[in-house]
């Protein structure tokens, strides 16, 4: 059933659909910067249909995803970070499933300007949907495209610090963060029944009662125990929660996000290097869950400790203030530079590991000459360098340490002292000091485990920092026009002025014009710019000055997502670990195995295993059959514009000729640019324009 059966015309329809958008946004928390892109797309709704409104939401950062459910299926698939919507009967408006909440579903209705919010059966949406049966119908799955926006540095040069960016990393889960805190405050002041329990059995027996105290006392704390137990495994279920939550929503932004880096963002570092700091989201997940089920809890109980301390005495009392004015000082004084050394010691462990990557990479260059030895020389002075950053960050870490085993001691011995005084000047119980004993020592003892939950918050930052690296790799700007691209593409460039900072220019003032369906060479020295060119005229890098021109849109106005849906560039071998079929229909579901197989066959390949496993650099096929892969990727989506560029240079002069007669057939549906440094192969096309190189102005 489509979403958009029985929608008839109605005035509240395009309202609806704003509405619906405006409720999704906050629902979703996406950050609202681009605020005239939103308005005028949120004016454009012209209908409520699902590829319309899916549009709608991919240009405002929303992912749309059609499925097919019961709406008691979609209740129980949807939460308040996937809601689930569908259009309601009458086809005037929207319902909304945000996940449960004891036991109800939380739905919104969006009809005209209103969003109406109620928590109802499972079995009640259906009525509400305005529907007889509860059968299968067709829902949108809705989720941010880049949940992780709200944390990206706003200022690429200036980065967020690691503790705010964690706030932000945490934000989505914050109302199960509030609950944590609860409960750990909860499990705080039960951990206290064992020594109120003794102190009140102290005094019991000092007294010289016995008997059935003692059973009523063991029985009420048999059960604040075991309410205490169950309370910790709730925690520990939340966290487990929240850890799983983190890692989903750090790998789809980023799979939003990498697409997207600009290219010049990899001129100086290594894209696939990079993201090794993915691995970091374990460190929150470990470190993290360690400092909110262990940390948090010490410290709830810590206070809570102190304070009934306090009760007791005034002497107390200032035993307390001048306990946490100490455990301040360990914190912020010694902990200065920590969250520092601890960033430095994760850049050298990096380096280390970009460095292992570069030496496994290229196998042929460390086998051979002095590689093998540079390989180990240059992993001697990382490991050193990881060294010094380590031993610099653990001499503040050993400093905390020190101090706060010497704080358990001197306060532990502070505590006897005061409260075998105050005992034996009878301000105390000696049920109270036993109470006292168990109830600081145990805090005290914290202490000790004090350095390790503050290595952790140091990681936790660390990590943070690392994955705040990825985040801040700066996106390309997309224009908002959503060409239309129908045959072989025309392409003009006027102007055109660029080249790489200060070096001399690459073009001043280069211009071309070529017709929808030519195919032209463009030929140039080793250097002369043919592959910046090419960068150029696909969006992924911006020219000083000067026009470009696809069908007589310039590209600057153009959406780079349509632009590369339409255009293909083939400029080096890039191949990743997936079978053959999907190397080549990049998982288009559009495409068939036979379409791939005419593709294959077209550029030359014929009885190929489609399931052949293929690895980055491109094997197990040979170079030129992985060149004739990436071809047949090109040509198997009929681009409107076809770019080449040096690939075929390097093959022998049999398959050059059988592959340019494949590209430059005159039936075939592109526009060509073969770039090329050959001159055999540029006497091919229809047309030549030589590229003057960098040595003009
Ligand atoms: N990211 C970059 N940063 C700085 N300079 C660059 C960068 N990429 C290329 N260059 C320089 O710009 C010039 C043109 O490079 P380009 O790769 O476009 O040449 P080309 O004509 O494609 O060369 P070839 O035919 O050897 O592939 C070269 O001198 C190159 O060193």
């Amino acid at each position: 059933m489509s979403i958009n059966a029985g929608n008839k015309e109605h005035p509240h329809r395009k309202q609806s659909t704003q509405t619906l958008l405006g409720f999704l946004f906050d629902l979703l928390e996406i950050p609202g910067q681009a605020q005239g892109i939103r308005e005028h797309w949120l004016d454009s709704v012209s209908d409520d249909s699902q590829i319309a409104l899916s549009r709608i939401g991919d240009h405002l950062g929303l992912n749309m995803e059609s499925t097919l459910l019961t709406p008691i299926a979609a209740a129980n698939a949807s939460s308040p970070h996937t809601p689930l919507l569908t259009s309601l009967s009458d086809g005037c408006g929207w319902l909304v499933l945000c996940g449960f909440r004891g036991g109800k579903v939380r739905v919104a209705l969006a009809q005209g300007e209103v969003i109406e919010e109620r928590y109802v059966k499972p079995t009640d949406i259906a009525a509400l949907l305005g529907r007889s049966d509860a059968g299968i119908s067709e829902w949108l799955l809705v989720q941010a495209q880049a949940p992780l926006e709200n944390a990206v540095s706003q200022d690429h040069h200036n980065h967020m610090p690691p503790f705010s960016r964690l706030l932000e990393l945490l934000r989505a889960d914050r109302h199960d963060l509030w609950l944590l805190l609860g409960l750990a405050l909860g499990s705080g002041l039960l951990a206290l029944a064992s020594p109120v329990a003794v102190q009140a059995l102290v005094n019991t027996v000092a007294m010289g009662g016995m008997g059935q105290p003692l059973i009523v006392l063991a029985t009420i704390l048999f059960f604040f125990l075991s309410f205490g137990g169950a309370v910790f495994v709730l925690e520990s279920y939340l966290v487990e929660i929240v850890q799983r939550r983190i890692f989903v929503r750090l790998a789809a932004d980023l799979a939003y996000r990498l697409p997207r880096v600009r290219s010049d963002a990899y001129d100086s570092q290594h894209g696939a290097e990079l993201v090794n700091r993915f691995f970091d989201v374990l460190t929150l997940q470990k470190a993290g869950s360690a400092l909110l089920l262990d940390g948090l809890s010490t410290v709830v109980q810590t206070c809570v400790g102190l304070i009934m301390l306090a009760f007791y005495h005034p002497f107390l009392l200032a035993f307390d203030v001048v306990l946490l004015l100490s455990i301040t000082a360990i914190i912020f004084l010694l902990g200065r530079g920590a969250v520092t050394t601890a960033i430095q010691e994760s850049i050298s462990k990096y380096a280390l590991v970009a460095w292992l990557e570069s030496v496994a990479g290229n196998i042929q260059t460390f086998k051979f000459g002095n590689g093998a030895v540079m390989a180990a020389n240059r992993t001697d002075q990382l490991s050193l360098d990881y060294l010094t950053a380590k031993r610099q960050h653990y001499r503040v870490l050993l400093g905390q340490v020190i101090a706060s085993v010497a704080l358990y001691a001197i306060a532990s011995t502070a505590l006897l002292a005061i409260g075998g005084y105050l005992v034996i000047d009878g301000h105390l119980t000696l049920g109270q000091l036993v109470a006292a004993e168990l109830i600081v020592s145990s805090a005290l003892l914290a202490l000790i485990k004090f350095g390790k939950h503050l290595e952790g918050f140091y990681d936790l930052m660390a990590g943070t920092d690392k994955i705040g690296h990825l985040l801040d790799l700066p996106l390309e700007d997309s224009a908002e026009l959503d060409a239309e691209f129908n045959g072989p593409a025309s392409l003009t460039i006027s102007g055109l002025k660029f080249g790489f900072g200060a070096q001399r220019p690459l073009f001043s003032d280069f211009a071309l014009h070529i017709q929808p369906g030519e195919k032209v060479a463009i030929s140039g020295d080793p250097g002369s710019g043919k592959t910046a060119l090419v960068s150029l005229i696909s969006g992924m890098r911006q020219a000083q000055a000067g026009r470009i021109q696809i069908n007589g849109q310039t590209l600057d106005e153009l959406r780079l997502s349509t632009l590369r849906q339409n255009i293909a560039v083939v400029s080096r071998l890039e191949i990743f670990h997936d079978s053959l079929l999907e190397n080549i229909r990049l998982g288009d579901a559009n495409l068939s195995v036979a379409d791939v197989q005419r593709a294959l066959a077209k550029v030359g390949l014929t009885d190929l295993d489609l399931d052949t496993v293929m690895s980055p650099g491109g094997s197990p096929l040979a170079y030129s059959q992985a060149i004739q892969v990436m071809l047949a990727r090109a040509i198997i989506a009929r681009p409107t514009l076809l770019i080449v560029d040096g690939i075929l240079d390097g093959l022998d002069s049999g398959l050059q000729q059988q592959l340019a007669s494949i590209l430059l057939a005159a039936d075939a549906p592109w526009t060509l640019l073969l770039l090329t440094g050959s001159k055999e192969l540029a006497a091919l096309c229809g047309r030549e324009i030589t590229l003057p190189g960098a040595a003009h102005d």
